[in-house]
């Protein structure tokens, strides 16, 4: 994982899977390959194989289970992922939590796989306490503006300022910002009150021209670092 960290989460967007998932993977690709900055994807578990056989961003899971190899019709393992070709996962994404005991067992074989980790939580308070569990990184969003076009960095930035002194506790795992990013502003004013970038979804998933909304994203994100 790499600063300025971009993670766009394309969730199960009518965008997200078959033709169009594809599609939207390949335009991410070009952005990141374009602006040479690491952009990370998530896709539905479904289009893990096909989309990591066709581009060379890193591909992550949505969401794992904890639960061991066996008889757990349905789920979606750490070794699971891991062969579909994804790099990593999100966990714990507050539209698909994770049990506390499920996923810190996911975390270890995770680990063990060489798999990259990004925990979500919907508060900064619980930022030190997922950071302990030594993830690549913490990503913080106040639920109530996912989705909402209306960011935390201007709505919530007390939400950023708290969650980085949260994260300065523990060494060598990155704080990411999340919720209604709709702009390179947004990305900017994110990284500025000092998260190490950006997770997004609506905004990129529903754009008309993703490509622009992304590039956009990135120069925020570059300029941001550039005044650091
Ligand atoms: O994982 C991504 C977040 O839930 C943000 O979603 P959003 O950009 O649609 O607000």
């Amino acid at each position: 994982m790499k600063v300025p960290i971009i993670l766009v989460n394309f969730k199960v967007y009518e965008t997200s899977y078959g033709r169009r998932g594809l599609e939207m993977a390949k335009i991410v690709e070009k952005v990141a390959l374009e602006t040479s900055t690491e952009i990370i994807i998530a896709v539905p578990a479904t289009m893990i194989t096909r989309v990591a056989e066709s581009v060379t961003i890193p591909v992550y899971a949505q969401h794992v289970d904890g639960v061991p190899e066996g008889a757990h019709t349905g789920a979606v393992t750490p070794e699971l992922i891991k062969d579909a070709g994804a790099k990593g996962s999100l966990l714990n994404h507050s539209e698909r939590r994770v049990r506390m005991d499920e996923m810190d067992d996911a975390l270890k074989r995770m680990k063990k796989l060489g798999l990259e980790s990004v925990i979500c939580v919907d508060r900064y308070e619980l930022v030190a306490p997922m950071a302990l569990l030594k993830p690549t990184a913490v990503l913080v969003e106040p639920p109530e503006l996912i989705g909402t076009g209306v960011s935390v960095s201007k709505a919530r930035p007390e939400v950023i300022t708290s969650a980085v002194d949260e994260i300065r506790k523990v060494q060598g795992v990155y704080l990411i910002a999340g919720a209604g990013i709709t702009s390179g502003e947004d990305v900017y004013v994110a990284m500025k009150l000092g998260s190490d970038g950006v997770g997004a979804a609506s905004a990129i998933m529903k754009a008309k021209e993703p490509q622009k909304v992304l590039l956009d994203f990135v120069n925020g994100a570059i300029r941001a670092l550039e005044e650091r």
